[in-house]
């Protein structure tokens, strides 16, 4: 019998895979401590390890490519041969490489340390996005001090960075040409592994569209009785600064002044938070308890040893909160300038969520150490949540006082309004983020076009406009991480849609979900304690990468396809209500021209 002819190849990728790793975790390390000290000396460091990084990936490039691996037999040899054959950034000349990586990490740096001056105190110019702006964009019901914020933040970060911006779509798109992609937006695309993957998304983002109009038309009629005629139309776009926060993502800062039931303001724990003396690392450990809680994996003590779970007081660092995997199996962290708040304790379970997915699939090859699309790795932390944040898993860990008799439609309505404020006014936004950069990359957009396109797309998907007159000195997109630090977006579009199909399906593991039992509707499913939820989802996260996305969909819902209907379902008894009440109040359902200008 004539030796496996394939053995020799399998013998090259045991070895290229342990050896990528080695050179995976001094790459992450480096980028981490730049990330967390952006210093020039870091920064220098870091650009020396990737450079060094990409050679050696170059180099084992050309020797994995002579490889027959199309013609292999094994499906799980060629699939880490075909992972292996996308060389990405790397295949650009070294010099345009290291230009390329100076490029978003100036970019990121300027957004990262952008500060502004206060609305009422001129000479005070230290506020941070993180925490000041945030906060304030939370908190202040003043439309000129939120028109200033949303103004001089935009001047203080995207602004800087057009001509950083343009310069990283040329080079971009010059790596994607060296692996054979028209553009960016192809390469980017590839992690889906689907041709129509674009009309898988924008068939969804058409099944939601309904439900996000009423929600729109009802926030708007909201926010028109909060600041008045003149600051908002009746049936026109909304105003971004009035959403409650910088970039109109996501809505839920408006909830205390429009929900349904004004009686019982929607839940918010933050308060109870602070009185009972919560920190950053209490948070974080609420969150590990809940994934133990479902037979999955503690934090290992590396993690807690080595996470920032604070904004350091003593240094610059990138605040954008993120998980680390440093592809040595031991190491993983989280850095997050965690505010002791109800958003960052969602952010926080958000974060594990990664973490938890690299500890799960820490045995696979390193190559699939990744999630089984990128849509996956967001979505793991938000299952959590959605059981988490429910009013009676907060009453069970004591963050939400027990207020006497709760008039059970009107506190589930104000629930769900609050859900829909996060998830579903998010959708056309993430939507949106990277149909904007697709058609940068592919051209259609050029960059005198740039930030009036944003602004077109802004007002067509999601009904917003901006506070002021827009022109081409301006950069909006700019102002938003993921567009200066290079990460894309449709992968959040991805996860809201998938983890409703994983939280509905966990949710009948757990029992706590009955389709045809009305006392257990989907929005109050709590799968906490669940060992039988836990154990299906892990089985999942084991995979990583090592099977076709659909696959790893079909282990925990049993379908192949990714479907808005788990989303549907969850938002059903607020959608029947949001109708009836636009209808009741004549609201106009969708919205008319902007009256602001953007001029090119
Ligand atoms: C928390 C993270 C780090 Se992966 C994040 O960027 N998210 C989480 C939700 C959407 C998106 C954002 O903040 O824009
Ligand atoms: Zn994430």
């Amino acid at each position: 019998r004539d030796p496996d002819p394939e053995a020799a190849a399998r013998e090259y990728l045991r070895e290229l895979d342990h050896d990528t790793g080695v050179h995976l975790n001094r790459a992450s390390l480096a980028e981490w401590a730049y990330a967390s000290n952006l210093t020039e000396h870091n920064l220098k460091r870091k650009l020396e390890v990737s450079a060094e990084v990409a050679a050696f990936q170059k180099e084992a490039w050309h020797r994995t490519v002579h490889f027959p691996w199309q013609t292999f037999r094994d499906p799980d040899l060629r699939r880490q041969f075909r992972k292996y054959s996308v060389l990405g950034s790397a295949a650009l000349p070294p010099e345009k490489f290291e230009k390329l990586e100076k490029l978003t990490s100036e970019m990121e740096s300027i957004y990262s340390t952008a500060k502004i001056c206060d609305y009422f105190n001129q000479t005070k110019c230290d506020l941070s996005l993180e925490p000041d702006l945030v906060e304030l964009l939370t908190h202040s019901r003043d439309a000129n001090e939120l028109r200033h914020a949303w103004v001089e933040w935009r001047r203080a970060s995207g602004e800087k960075c057009r001509g950083l911006f343009e310069r990283y779509v040329a080079l971009s798109n010059e790596a994607a040409a060296l692996n054979n992609f028209t553009d960016m937006s192809e390469m980017w695309l590839e992690p889906y592994e689907a041709k129509d993957f674009r009309d898988q998304v924008r068939e969804l983002w058409e099944q939601l569209r309904p439900l996000y109009e009423q929600l729109h038309a009802y926030v708007r009629r909201k926010l028109q009785e909060q600041y008045g005629e003149a600051e908002v139309s009746r049936d026109g776009p909304i105003p971004a600064h009035l959403l409650g926060e910088m970039w109109s993502s996501t809505w839920k800062n408006v909830a205390n002044f429009s929900a349904p039931a004004v009686a019982q303001p929607p839940p918010d724990v933050s308060p109870a938070l602070k009185q009972q003396g919560y920190t950053p690392l209490r948070i974080f450990k609420l969150a590990e308890e809940f994934f133990i809680s479902l037979n999955m994996s503690a934090m290992p003590d590396l993690f807690w040893e080595r996470s920032i779970l604070e904004k350091p007081a003593d240094r610059e660092i990138t605040c954008h909160a993120s998980a680390w995997d440093f592809y040595d199996a031991k190491d993983f962290r989280i850095k997050q300038c965690t505010r002791v708040d109800m958003e960052h304790m969602f952010t926080a379970h958000h974060e594990m969520g990664h973490i938890q997915y690299f500890l799960q699939y820490k045995h696979q090859p390193v190559v699939y150490r990744e999630g089984a699309n990128p849509g996956f790795h967001e979505a793991v932390g938000d299952v959590m949540s959605l059981s988490v944040s429910t009013p009676k898993h907060l009453r069970q860990v004591g963050l939400l006082r027990d207020e006497g008799p709760r008039d059970d439609d009107a506190s589930a309505l104000n629930y769900l309004f609050l859900q829909a404020l996060q998830k579903v006014a998010f959708l056309p936004y993430a939507y949106l983020m990277d149909l904007w950069r697709w058609d940068v990359f592919n051209g259609s957009v050029t960059s005198d076009e740039y930030n009036c396109r944003w602004w077109r797309l802004r007002e067509q998907y999601q009904g917003i406009e901006p506070p002021v007159d827009r022109t081409e000195e301006d950069f909006d997109p700019g102002a938003k991480y993921h567009i200066v630090a290079s990460v894309p977006y449709i992968r959040y579009f991805v996860s809201y849609v998938i983890q409703f199909q994983f939280h509905r399906a966990l949710c009948l593991e757990a029992g706590q979900f009955d389709p045809n039992d009305p006392m257990k509707p989907l929005y109050a499913c709590d799968i906490y304690g669940s060992t039988a939820a836990g154990n299906k989802l892990k089985a999942m996260l084991q995979l990583g990468s090592s099977r076709p996305w659909p696959e790893a969909l079909e282990a925990v819902t049993g379908s192949r396809r990714m479907d808005a209907s788990g989303l549907l379902d969850y938002f059903k008894p607020l959608y029947e209500w949001l109708k009836a009440e636009n209808a009741r109040t004549g609201e106009r359902v969708g919205w008319g021209p902007s009256r602001r200008a953007c001029v090119s």
